[in-house]
């Protein structure tokens, strides 16, 4: 819990899926050992085009209390402006039309938002399909400036949960995942952090 929070310290954006954010309310704010200046908090960003943040989400009352940056939202090029749209508008959500159907989170997405808003660290939090987006789009890279994502942070928890949940399935011949290079393994508690660059560096 501690990592993941300085992690985020660490970051300009958190960045997380529809799925992750309907099921799990997320708050994405840095706020373990204590909750940290507003000035240093992540941006929460979320990939929504169907609009499915509720106005009560956590990332927007973290923004009106305080404790997190404005949220953002991505939507599609040609998103309607509907009354869903417009109250998410209203209750404080950037809504950003950079996305294109059928088109899975890509390096061109990442670099309208340095562009839009100087971002340049992003730690992508979930879930499985948009982590799986991230692996497929960082995978035959040979250089750090080519890859899109530098480093895999897994933590493995002492939790037997049946067949478990998939990032990487539906992977021919694994031709879309890339190549890791172990770093570091560290025991916190009763979890094992393990991380791992794309490039060996
Ligand atoms: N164990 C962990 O550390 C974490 C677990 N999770 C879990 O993952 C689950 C959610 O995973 P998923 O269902 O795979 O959802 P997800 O959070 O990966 O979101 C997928 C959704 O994001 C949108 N999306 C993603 N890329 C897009 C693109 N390029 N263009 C347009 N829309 C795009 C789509 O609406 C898509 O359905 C949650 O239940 C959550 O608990 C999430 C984060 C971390
Ligand atoms: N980076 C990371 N490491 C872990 O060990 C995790 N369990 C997660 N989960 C993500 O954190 C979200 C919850 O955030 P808040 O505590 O509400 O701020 C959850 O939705 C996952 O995205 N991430």
């Amino acid at each position: 819990m501690a990592m993941t929070h300085n992690l985020r310290l660490l970051s300009d954006a958190i960045v997380v899926g529809s799925g992750t954010l309907v099921n799990d309310n997320p708050g994405l704010n840095a706020r373990v050992p204590v909750v940290a200046p507003l000035d240093n908090q992540p941006t929460p960003i979320a990939i929504d085009p169907e609009y499915k943040m509720p106005v009560t989400a956590k990332l927007i009352s973290n923004y009106h209390n305080g404790i997190g940056k404005q949220p953002i939202l991505l939507a599609y090029r040609d998103s309607p402006k509907n009354d869903k749209r417009l109250a998410l508008e209203e209750s404080g959500v950037k809504v950003v039309d950079i996305l294109t159907p059928s088109t899975p989170l890509n390096r061109q997405h990442f670099n309208t938002l340095s562009q839009i808003f100087g971002f340049t660290r992003f730690m992508v939090e979930g879930g499985a399909t948009v982590i799986k987006s991230i692996l497929a789009a960082s995978a035959n890279e040979t250089s750090l400036s080519d890859t899109l994502a530098d480093t895999l942070v897994v933590t493995v928890s002492p939790v037997l949960i049946g067949d478990g949940v998939s990032v990487v399935k539906n992977q021919p011949n694994n031709s879309k995942t890339p190549n890791l290079h172990h770093k570091a393994s560290k025991v916190f508690g009763k979890d094992v952090v393990f991380v791992a660059n794309f490039i060996d560096n």
